[in-house]
Parts: C-alpha cells; structure tokens; sequence
C-alpha cells in the first residue's frame, strides 16, 4: 500500500487528499498549524458532501477521513512513498519545503510537485534526488477533473515516470505529457485570459460579471476568467503570473495591477469570501 504525503492543506492540498483517500490510498496531510488543518478536514468533509453537485463520485465523507491522517511540517512525512506538494506559488517558500523534504525522506521517496508555472528542474535541482522529482499540475476541483498536465523534469528518471503514472491511474486521472516549461499548456493559456480579463475590469471596459458573461453565452465555456479567478485564487493568479512575466521577459505576461491590489487587500476569491464576486451571502 502507497502512502501519500500531501504537504500543503489549501485549495489543492485538500482535493488532492481527499481524491487520493477516496481512491483508497493512505493519506498524511501536512500544514503549518493545528488550526489549518482542522480547517482542511472540515473543508474535505465539505466538499465530499458536494461531491456529486461538482461533477464528483458520490463519496461517505467518514470513510474519506479515515483514511487521513495529519501532521505539522515535513518531519511528519519521514516514511512516506511519494509525497505529493501544494505548498504556495511562491520560490521562497517551495525552496525551503522541498529543502526540509529532502533532509528527512527516504532517498526513494517521489517528490511531485504541483505547480502553476515553476520549472520543474528549478525544483529538483534543489534536492539531492533530481530523478524523483516530477510534475503534476492537478486541476481544479481536484476530484472532479479528469486529467493532469505530467510534466518530467531534465533528470526526471523512467521509473519515476512510471511509478507517478501508475498513482495518477489508481487517482482516476489521465495524464496529457508536457515538456518542462514554465507554466507548462494550461497556465500559459489561461492565465493570459484571467489577466487580460481583469485588465479589462480595472480600465472599466466592463465589469467582470460582463466579461464572464462574454465567456460563457458567447464562447460557450462553462465558467468565465474571472469566475475561475476566483475558484483558483487571486493571490495564487497572481503569483503565477509574476513566475511568467519573470521566466519569459515578455509583457504579455504582465501583471495586472488590479491583482496586486486585491492580492494586498484580501480579496482572494472563494477562499476568502470575496474576489472579483462575494461569497459571503447568497449571491453566487
Ligand atoms: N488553486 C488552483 O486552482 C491551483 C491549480 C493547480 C495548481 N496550483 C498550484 O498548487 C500550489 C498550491 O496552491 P493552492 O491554491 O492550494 O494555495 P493555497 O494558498 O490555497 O494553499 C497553500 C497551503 O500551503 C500551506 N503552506 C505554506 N507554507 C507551508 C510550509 N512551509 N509547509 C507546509 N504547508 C505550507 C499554507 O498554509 C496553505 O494552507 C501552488 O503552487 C499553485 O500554483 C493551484
């Protein structure tokens, strides 16, 4: 039996555990307090009772939670087989986690790294296991997306290739193989529509129930950009934007400033009650 770490208990951190334990898989879930993770169980609880609303399986929240445990920081991961990162889109911090990792795993262990657009041979070059370490950009609810971006990095080994296939395949996801590059396909696409479209936004072009709308009725997508700004996280929209604009040196990448601003005040989407729309009451 594989046993998973997940380090990293926000938005991916919890869908990442609670699809692993709901495809039987053994879970540590690792944050930097007691009071994160309590939060991160509930919110598992949560969304398991939501599961089939968001294109899930329906799934028994009690039997989900049974199969997690937590622990706070990465000496709680000393034993496991593949640890599983969702730590934020943020060099610093990644750095010093996969530092702390590496002192403390197995030299077997697996480090997947779950990315919006860091290189995945900047990561490995970290650690002193360059072979085990590979990237798997999940989506997002993690549970209710079908598919991966699995990105190798320079020294990515086969057999870690195929041991991260075989976890992804026992998840129910299927994997679409990207090269290393920052941001990797879905990344470099989207997030040049979430920024053009908060730019939009911030000029006063329309508002963003407008520009969503475009998306939606005219384009036919299920959800506008600044609907899925809000479902990822501005904060993490935006810090995945600065990693672009600073990786390729190209303006097109170039941050809007109304996410900064939002980013600074606390309007980070769903998470936090309130983004480009309030969650607070009933009105989305
Ligand atoms: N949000 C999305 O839709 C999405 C989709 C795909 C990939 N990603 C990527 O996944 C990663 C996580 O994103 P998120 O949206 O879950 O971020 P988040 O801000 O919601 O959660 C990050 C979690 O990491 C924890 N953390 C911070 N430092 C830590 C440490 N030293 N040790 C352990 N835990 C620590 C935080 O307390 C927080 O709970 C990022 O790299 C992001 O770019 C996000």
């Amino acid at each position: 039996m594989t046993v998973v770490g997940v380090i990293g208990a926000g938005v991916m951190g919890v869908g990442v555990a609670q699809n692993l334990a709901q495809t039987g898989h053994e879970v540590i879930l690792v944050d930097t307090s007691e009071a994160i993770l309590t939060q991160a169980l509930a919110t598992i609880r949560n969304n398991c009772r939501f599961s089939r609303m968001m294109g899930g399986p329906a799934v028994d929240a009690d039997e989900v939670l049974a199969k997690i445990s937590t622990g706070i920081g990465a000496d709680a991961l000393a034993k496991v087989d593949v640890v599983i990162e969702n730590v934020p889109e943020d060099w610093t911090i990644k750095r010093e986690v996969y530092l702390a990792l590496d002192a403390v795993c197995h030299p077997d262990t697996v480090f997947v790294v779950n990315t919006s657009a860091i290189p995945i041979t900047k990561v490995a070059a970290v650690t002193s296991r360059p072979a085990n370490v590979i990237g798997v950009h999940f989506m997002n609810p993690v549970p209710a997306k079908p598919a991966v971006e699995l990105i190798p990095g320079f020294h990515t080994s086969p057999e870690t290739i195929q041991r991260t296939r075989d976890l992804l395949a026992a998840m129910g996801k299927h994997a679409i193989d990207v090269k290393d590059s920052c941001g990797f396909i879905s990344n470099r696409l989207s997030h040049v529509f979430m920024n053009e479209a908060a730019t939009l936004v911030y000029e006063g072009v329309a508002t963003a129930e407008g520009v969503d709308e475009v998306f939606r009725s005219c384009f036919g997508h299920p959800m506008g950009p600044l609907e899925t700004a809000d479902l990822i996280g501005v904060d993490t929209v935006l810090y995945s934007i600065e990693v672009l604009h600073e990786h390729y040196a190209d303006p097109k990448y170039r941050p809007c400033p109304l996410l900064k601003q939002m980013t600074e005040a606390g309007l980070h989407g769903r998470k936090s009650g309130r983004g480009f729309y309030d969650y607070t009451g009933s009105s989305k």
